[in-house]
């Protein structure tokens, strides 16, 4: 699916579909199943020898109470339908509310926000509460309506059954066992009962799933698109585009092409479209009026997979894997070498990082390792995509956590490892992207500078200003350092 998907359904909900939905549903195919044919089997077996062995008439009115027990468990059915469903969408939201606080611990203890983030748990579980007692209610109705009707069924044969005998239609014995027959029947009502209320539970459950099966993906591949991975220039031209649901255009008038070997720098204010510009390169987003071709062919043409393979991709929030660190750098093939994995963190300035550890790259990363700095971890997504040798590596504000010397280096290894390959930097440090054969200045999604670093310090606009800002503070800091 794509990223629209992943924003319109949260962690905690999606897991609460592939949990408690699909048990419910899962029910509906064990014990319902096995519930209707078992009433279907004892009910029908015990009508027939009422009709055979006993009175046929006598067998309908004791049925005649029967159309009840359906028109009950109708009207329970359904509501039991929506309170269920109630009930499923407030386990999702307990869900995704535990999911967040976990993962957000930090910051709500930084905050202090534990009280307040209990209490907002808290009344989450209250409504939960709320709407599973009246799933509970509604299920706890079907066994007092069920035996009522049973009730019903006794008293009928019972009155009618006496007049039979008075009349010598049937005889004591007769309307002794045809009472047991009933008692035999109880079984069966209350199992139909039951059946519908594990197939509403189900049903509702089912109606959830469903919809999320059919949740389409915008991003299509072509029946028969490209297998061989990308490989040549990058041109990008957007007239326009806009994320979905809002209204005012991110990006506009973008017009960049990249060949082979060269490096483009995007720098800009935050929020001026750098990383909306690499999510449409990467093919996020497909619905955009505009025309990107890598290696002379649409990306659109490519398939997901070959053009994944063509691309390296430091995203801006890295995310690491709880797994060694020799494995989260081998990330993409786990058949990567050691060499390999070495030589990838040591053109991302990490490798000596790494072997102080006293596990070296056995180290185990995330909740069950130790825990990296941030620039730690940003050095170990570049080398994770470093070591694909990708014909194209965007890194997106990937620098930002290191200091300059350390981006030097890292920026020295790529010129001389990637003279071949083309590479996009986006960055807020100036000196990231100061090499680069192009570089283009963004402010609110449109391109308003552009040139070497030589021209556009001569055009004297917002990229000189920044880059006069940025040497004074890095003279500043050199000098208290
Ligand atoms: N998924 C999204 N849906 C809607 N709007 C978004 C989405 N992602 C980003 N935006 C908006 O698009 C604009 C450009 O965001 P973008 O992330 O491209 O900026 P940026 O230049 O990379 O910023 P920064 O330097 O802070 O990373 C922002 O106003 C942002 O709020």
């Amino acid at each position: 699916m794509d990223n629209v998907f992943y924003q319109k359904y949260r962690t905690g909900d999606l897991m609460a579909h592939a949990t408690n939905d699909l048990n419910a549903i899962q029910n509906v195919a064990g014990a319902g199943i096995l519930t209707f044919a078992d009433s279907l089997i004892t009910g029908g077996a015990t009508i027939i020898a009422m009709i055979l062995i006993v009175d046929w008439r006598l067998t309908l009115i004791a049925l005649i109470p029967l159309p009840l027990l359906a028109v009950t468990s109708r009207v329970l059915g359904s509501k039991l339908h929506d309170a269920f469903r109630d009930s499923q969408a407030a386990f999702s939201t307990i869900n995704d509310k535990t999911q967040e606080s976990i993962t957000g611990m930090k910051v709500i203890k930084t905050f202090g926000q534990e009280k307040e983030d209990i209490q907002d748990f808290t009344e989450k579980i209250d409504d939960a509460i709320v709407k599973n007692k009246r799933v509970n209610f509604l299920d706890a109705l079907f066994d007092p309506f069920i035996t009522l009707i049973i009730g019903i069924s006794y008293v009928l044969t019972i009155i009618i059954g006496g007049k039979f005998i008075m009349e010598s239609t049937i005889t004591i014995g007769q309307l002794v066992s045809f009472i047991s027959y009933i008692g035999m029947l109880v079984w069966p009502m209350f199992a139909i009962g039951r059946l519908f209320n594990v197939l509403e539970r189900g049903n509702a459950s089912y109606d959830r799933v469903n919809e999320l099966l059919h949740e389409k993906t915008h991003v299509v591949e072509r029946k028969d698109a490209i297998q061989e991975p990308a490989k040549g220039k990058l041109s990008v031209e957007i007239a326009e585009f806009t994320y979905p649901k809002d209204e005012q255009a991110t990006v506009e008038q973008i017009k960049f092409a990249i060949d082979e070997g060269d490096t483009l720098g995007i720098v800009g204010k935050t929020g001026s479209g750098k990383t909306t510009i690499l999510k449409l390169v990467l093919r996020e987003y497909d619905r955009y009026q505009g025309h990107i071709s890598f290696g002379g062919h649409n990306i659109k043409d490519y398939s997901l997979d070959a053009l994944m393979k063509s691309i390296g991709y430091v995203p801006q929030d890295h995310f690491l894997f709880s797994m060694t660190i020799r494995d989260n750098i081998r990330f993409a093939n786990p058949d990567f070498t050691d060499e390999e994995v070495e030589k990838a963190a040591e053109m991302a300035f990490i490798n000596n990082d790494i072997k102080a550890f006293p596990n070296g790259y056995q180290t185990m990363v995330g909740e069950r390792g130790v825990s990296l700095s941030g620039g730690q971890k940003q050095r170990i997504s570049i080398a994770r995509a470093l070591i694909v040798n990708p014909e194209l590596l965007i890194l997106d504000d990937a620098l930002s956590a290191v200091d300059a010397k350390t981006e030097e280096a890292i920026l020295s290894n790529l010129k001389t490892a990637r003279k071949e390959k083309t590479t996009i930097i986006s960055a807020h440090r100036l000196s990231s992207v100061m090499h680069a054969k192009e570089i283009i200045v963004l402010d609110e999604g449109k391109i308003v500078e552009r040139g070497t670093h030589q021209e556009l310090l001569r055009l004297a606009g917002w990229y000189k200003r920044m880059w006069d800002k940025q040497q004074l503070e890095a003279k500043i800091e050199g000098s208290e350092g």
